[in-house]
C-alpha cells in the first residue's frame, strides 16, 4: 500500500505538483495519467524521496528513505536507461544484487522473466529502448518487491512488447502487489490499470477506479437512426433529452436512457433501424478531464496557415529553481 499525503514542488514560478495525496491499494494496477508536463515524473520523485519538496508518502506504512532493504520492499524504474555503460546486462544487476544482499540466483531468474535470458551477456549500451525497458523492470523485480514503481514502461516497447508489459504488470498486481505506473498510452491504461490517478497542471483531478473516470467525465449517449428523425426530436426534448444530429443524420440523444428512447418511439408508432448506446472511451474522459489543464497547447492546424519554415525552436523547460517548498 502507498499512502501519499500532500506531495508539493515548486521551480520557481511553476507549481509543479500541487499538494496531491492519494492512495494506491494492493492487488489492483493503478495508472498514474496527465498530460505532457502535468508532474508525473515530479511526484514520483518526491515520493521516492529524490527531489526535496513538501508532503510524505508512506509504502507498507514506511518512508522509503526509512526501508532497510529498498530493493526487497520498493521496485522502481523511473528512466529508461538507468546503466552502466561498460557492464553486461548480467553483470550490472550482480553489482546490484550483491550491494543488497539478493541471491545471484535471482539474476538469471528476472533476466529469463523479463525475457532477456539470450542477451544477458551484452552490453546495455547496445540495447533498444524496449530491451532497455525491459532490464529497467527486471532491476526493479531484482529484490522481489511488494511494491514497484514505474514511470513509462511502456515507453519505446513495440505492440507486442506493450501487451507483454500489460500482461505482466497484471500478474504481479494478481499476485497481491502494488502497482503504480505512469503512462501517456489512454488505451493501454484503459486495458492494464483497475484505478486511476489523474492529474493536469500538478493538481489531482480523478482518483479512483477507471469505471467510475469514464462515467464522470464522459456521457453515455443513444444513437437513433430513423426516417422520422426530425419528427422524433422534439418527443425526446419534451422529455429532457438533449439531442444533436450526427455526420450521417443519425439522432445522438444526452440525458434520456435508452429503454426511455424506444419506449417513446413505440408510443409515438416512430420506425427506428437503429437503437444503441455509445459510451466513451478513456481517452474521451481523460481529453474531457485534462483538457484545460494541459502545458503544452499547440496551435491548432485547421485555423492557421503552414509556417514558411520548420520552427527551429523547441520548447524548453525552465532552469531548475526548487524552493524546496
Ligand atoms: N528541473 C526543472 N526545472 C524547472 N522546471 C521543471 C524541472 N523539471 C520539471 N519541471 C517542470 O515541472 C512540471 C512537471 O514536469 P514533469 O516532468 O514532472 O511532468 P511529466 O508529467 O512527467 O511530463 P512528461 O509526461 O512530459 O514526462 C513541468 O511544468 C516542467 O516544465
Amino acid at each position: 500500500m502507498i499512502t501519499a499525503r500532500g506531495l508539493h514542488k515548486r521551480y520557481k514560478k511553476t507549481v509543479a505538483v500541487n499538494e496531491l495525496s492519494f492512495d494506491v491499494r494492493p492487488g489492483v494496477v493503478t495508472g498514474f495519467l496527465g498530460p505532457n508536463g502535468s508532474g508525473k515524473s515530479t511526484t514520483m520523485r518526491l515520493m521516492l524521496g529524490l527531489d526535496h519538496g513538501g508532503g510524505e508518502t508512506l509504502f507498507d506504512g514506511t518512508k522509503f528513505g526509512d526501508i532497510r532493504r529498498p530493493m526487497n520492499d520498493v521496485g522502481t524504474l523511473l528512466e529508461a536507461k538507468p546503466f552502466h555503460p561498460t557492464r553486461s546486462a548480467r553483470n550490472h544487476l550482480r553489482m546490484l544484487a550483491s550491494a543488497n544482499r539478493i541471491p545471484t540466483s535471482r539474476i538469471d531468474e528476472v533476466m529469463e522473466y523479463v525475457g532477456l535470458a539470450t542477451v544477458k551477456r551484452k552490453k546495455p549500451k547496445g540495447y533498444s529502448l524496449g530491451m532497455a525497458q525491459r532490464l529497467g523492470l527486471a532491476q526493479a523485480l531484482l529484490g522481489d518487491p511488494g511494491i514497484l514503481l514505474l514511470d513509462e514502461p511502456t515507453n519505446g516497447l513495440d505492440p507486442h512488447g506493450i501487451h507483454w508489459m500489460r500482461d505482466i504488470l497484471k500478474r504481479l498486481a494478481y499476485e497481491g502487489r502494488t502497482i503504480f505506473v505512469s503512462s501517456h498510452l489512454l488505451s493501454e491504461m484503459q486495458l492494464m490499470a483497475d484505478e486511476l490517478v489523474v492529474i493536469g497542471k500538478g493538481n489531482m483531478i480523478f482518483n479512483g477506479d477507471v469505471d467510475t473516470f469514464v462515467r464522470e467525465f464522459t456521457q453515455t449517449t443513444v444513437i437513433v437512426r430513423s426516417p422520422a428523425a426530425e419528427a422524433f426530436t422534439p418527443v425526446l426534448e419534451r422529455e429532457g433529452a438533449t439531442v444533436t444530429t450526427g455526420a450521417k443524420g443519425e439522432l445522438i440523444v444526452a440525458d434520456l436512457k435508452i429503454d426511455l428512447v424506444g419506449h417513446l418511439a413505440f408510443n409515438e408508432g416512430i420506425e427506428l433501424r437503429e437503437l444503441s448506446e455509445h459510451s466513451a472511451s478513456l481517452e474521451d474522459a481523460f481529453m474531457s478531464a485534462t483538457g484545460s489543464s494541459e502545458e503544452f497547447v499547440a496551435i491548432d492546424p485547421e485555423k492557421t496557415a503552414a509556417p514558411a519554415a520548420p520552427a527551429a525552436q523547441a520548447a524548453q523547460p525552465a532552469q531548475d529553481g526548487t524552493d524546496n517548498a
